[in-house]
């Protein structure tokens, strides 16, 4: 039986659940691994999904070491636990940009829910400010996701930065192909993507990662050359990373900016001093203000939520996969 939804939401709700039992399945899903503060940040989603209406649950490809008690908070809070398997890169001795990066290879398991057709990657220092459902709805066979910027001083080793070059502004400094070579291609931040779980792209992939050799931003530029020839952008308005205030502020208009990526040194909501450079800006302070107003908005939260139908904590019937490993094959919420 479809869940209870306030009032005159009921019948809109209800028959999407109906169609939903027939049509592909769609869910969100982030990355959580570790003991420290990130779960803070998948809290958030799952409010911030819920406070812009989605009708798709929020799942959490999570590793092992995600503790009981942040467990039993993101359960309480409507989100759909997945444990996975770590995966890391070949031996190697690339300095990642930032050293704990080696643990975001692990995103990849992602692939293998295919229990869902379509789904949402967001990193956990990840905000939905506004509705993105309809992305669920654009055509199948593409990777898509918003262009990354190449101007923090994480990319001071690699050649973009080098020489000034980034692709938000390919006009104001040209690609030297005469001494570089040919121009990158369009490059992703993968903190935030739509793909569809396929096990034939997924086994690629765990085959592609053990001869790839890792570099700088470890699983993003993995992803972003295993993806090359069916990526296409998404407008900056679906991942706005922090730094794009100051280096690109003329590449979108903040107002209709939908999803804000936390990404740059001290923007961490739940970490926030302030002190870093740039933090200091009002419209960090205003973005990291809204986060907060999220996570601390009690009507948000899962057991209090009578906004209608959103994240549905299913009841799983266990059902055990090929590899013995029990699986969960989700069932609508009988509440
Ligand atoms: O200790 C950690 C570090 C990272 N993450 C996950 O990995 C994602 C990517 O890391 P991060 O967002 O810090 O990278 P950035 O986008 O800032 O480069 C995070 O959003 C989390 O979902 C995590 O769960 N625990
Ligand atoms: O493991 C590599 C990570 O690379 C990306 O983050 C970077 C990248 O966006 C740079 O361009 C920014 O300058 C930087 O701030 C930011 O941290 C993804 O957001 C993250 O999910 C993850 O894939
Ligand atoms: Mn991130």
């Amino acid at each position: 039986m479809a869940p209870t939804v306030n009032g005159n939401a009921a019948n809109g709700i209800t028959s999407r659940l109906r169609k939903a039992n027939t049509l592909p399945r769609r869910a969100y899903v982030t990355f959580l691994a570790g003991n420290g503060d990130y779960w803070k940040g998948v809290v958030a989603l799952a409010k911030g999904l819920r406070k812009a209406k989605s009708v798709y649950p929020l799942l959490v490809a999570m590793l092992p070491d995600v503790p009981m008690e942040h467990r039993q908070i993101l359960v309480a809070q409507g989100c759909i636990l997945r444990e996975i398997e770590p995966l890391y890169p070949p031996e190697n001795q690339t300095e990642f940009a930032m050293a704990y990066y080696v643990i975001n290879y692990s995103k990849l398991r992602i692939w293998e829910f295919v229990d869902y057709s379509k789904m949402i990657y967001l990193d956990g220092d990840i905000q939905v400010f506004d509705n993105i459902d309809h992305l669920f709805d654009l055509p199948d066979g593409k990777f898509r996701a918003v262009m990354d910027c190449f101007c923090e001083r994480n990319w001071r080793n690699s050649p973009q930065y080098q020489i000034g070059y980034c692709q938000q502004t390919p006009e104001k400094v040209q690609w030297p192909e005469k001494e570089l070579g040919p121009k990158p291609a369009l490059y992703f931040n993968a903190g935030m993507f739509v793909f569809e779980p396929n096990l034939s792209t997924y086994y690629d992939l765990l085959e592609s990662v053990k001869s790839t050799p890792p570099t700088l931003f470890a699983e993003q530029d993995f992803l972003n050359v295993f993806f090359r020839d069916v990526y296409e952008p998404l407008p900056t308005a679906y991942n706005l990373i922090l730094a794009m205030l100051w280096r690109h502020p003329e590449n979108f208009e903040l107002d209709k900016v939908k999803v804000v990526h936390y990404c740059a040194d001290g923007s961490k909501p739940w970490r926030f001093t302030g002190k870093e450079k740039n933090m200091d800006r009002e419209d960090i302070k205003m973005l990291v203000d809204k986060w907060w107003d999220i996570y601390n908005d009690e009507t948000l939260d899962y057991r209090r939520w009578t906004g209608g139908f959103s994240t549905a904590v299913e009841k799983p019937e266990t059902e055990v996969s090929k590899r013995g490993r029990p699986r969960y094959v989700p069932a609508p919420s009988a509440a």
